[in-house]
């Protein structure tokens, strides 16, 4: 059998304290990522997480994925799905279980879990108070044969064109907690799918987040050696995209992160969801769990 040390009660609270209180009254954006959820244990963790969050006078804010999720149910129902560029090829009938999977059986399972807990979750997505306008996403992308460049057209996916914060303003005010999902209305009165990193993002943008949290299935950001990069600048990380350290669904993550901290968004974190209490180690602890990203 393994001994771990004592715990010893008043180290804890005297290192928690002083972080507590820079979070006090501060909007805190934790993105609670598909691969990250699963298992039971681990959810109600995070939910516990959160509900002590607000108890200790933090308001937080969770925005969800679910991608694995969705894959999951497309499967059932024998729908193809495809990934171009880290973001799901979004047609009329994905995009239907998309928001049904969202906005609805994960949407309601995380409020259920924080309210468990003894929370007060409230769930939402981009459509509810007109919260979040989305704009078909247009990105340009170069093909490798031709060197020609096309517009990627990927269906319903789309971004934030436009956030009012109003509705989240009100829910936190009343001592709930929002747990919002990244689908949203375009101005066209389609149904749009947003990558949840990216909705995150917006999110904590408008809010003046103090801090936005990403949970995933990894420590952070790790160096080309698979270490823990513990702190990473703007240029350092877009060094590491360049180089090619930084990959996959790893990029969009960073990429999100950078745009959060040029709107405003005091730090940004890439931590490991998988670690029991990763939140609360993050934010109250004097060594933080994850990748931190300053300007
Ligand atoms: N330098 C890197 N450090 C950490 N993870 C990386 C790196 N480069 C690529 N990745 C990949 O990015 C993945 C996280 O992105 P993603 O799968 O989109 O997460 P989520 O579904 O939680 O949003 C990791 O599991 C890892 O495979
Ligand atoms: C456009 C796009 O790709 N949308 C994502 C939305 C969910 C998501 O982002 O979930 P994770 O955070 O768990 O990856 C999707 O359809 O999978």
């Amino acid at each position: 059998m393994t001994e771990t040390a004592p715990i010893n009660p008043a180290k804890v609270i005297s290192t928690a304290l002083p972080h507590m209180l820079r979070y006090d009254d501060q909007v805190v954006v934790v993105k609670y990522g598909g691969h990250a959820m699963g298992d039971p244990a681990l959810g109600n963790a995070f939910a516990r997480d959160i509900t002590l969050l607000r108890l200790a006078g933090v308001l937080p804010v969770v925005v969800h994925g679910g991608g694995p999720q969705i894959g999951t149910m497309l499967d059932r129902l024998g729908i193809k799905s495809e990934f171009r560029n880290g973001l799901r090829v979004t047609d009329k009938a994905t995009v239907e279980i998309v928001e049904m999977v969202l906005a609805g059986s994960i949407n309601k399972e995380i409020v259920h879990l924080i309210n468990a807990e003894g929370g007060k979750a409230v769930g939402l997505c981009g459509k509810d108070g007109n919260m979040v306008t989305a704009e078909k996403l247009t990105r340009r992308v170069r093909d490798p044969n031709s060197a020609i460049e096309q517009i990627l057209d990927l269906g319903f996916v789309g971004e934030p064109a436009e956030v009012n914060p109003t509705v989240l303003r009100l829910v936190m005010k009343e001592e709930l907690i929002p747990v919002v999902a990244p689908v949203a209305p375009g101005v066209d009165g389609e149904t749009y799918n947003i990558n949840a990193d990216t909705f995150a993002g917006a999110i904590a943008g408008a809010l003046d987040a103090k801090r936005l949290l990403f949970l995933t299935d990894v420590p952070g950001v790790l160096d080309a050696n698979g270490k823990l990069i513990k702190e990473l600048t703007v240029s350092q990380a877009r060094a590491l995209i360049e180089d090619g350290t930084i990959s996959g669904g790893m990029i969009p993550k960073v990429e999100t992160c950078i745009e959060a901290l040029e709107r405003g968004v005091e730090g940004v974190v890439i931590l490991n969801g998988k670690v029991p209490h990763a939140v609360l180690l993050e934010l109250f602890t004097d060594q933080g769990a994850g990748t931190l990203l300053r300007p």
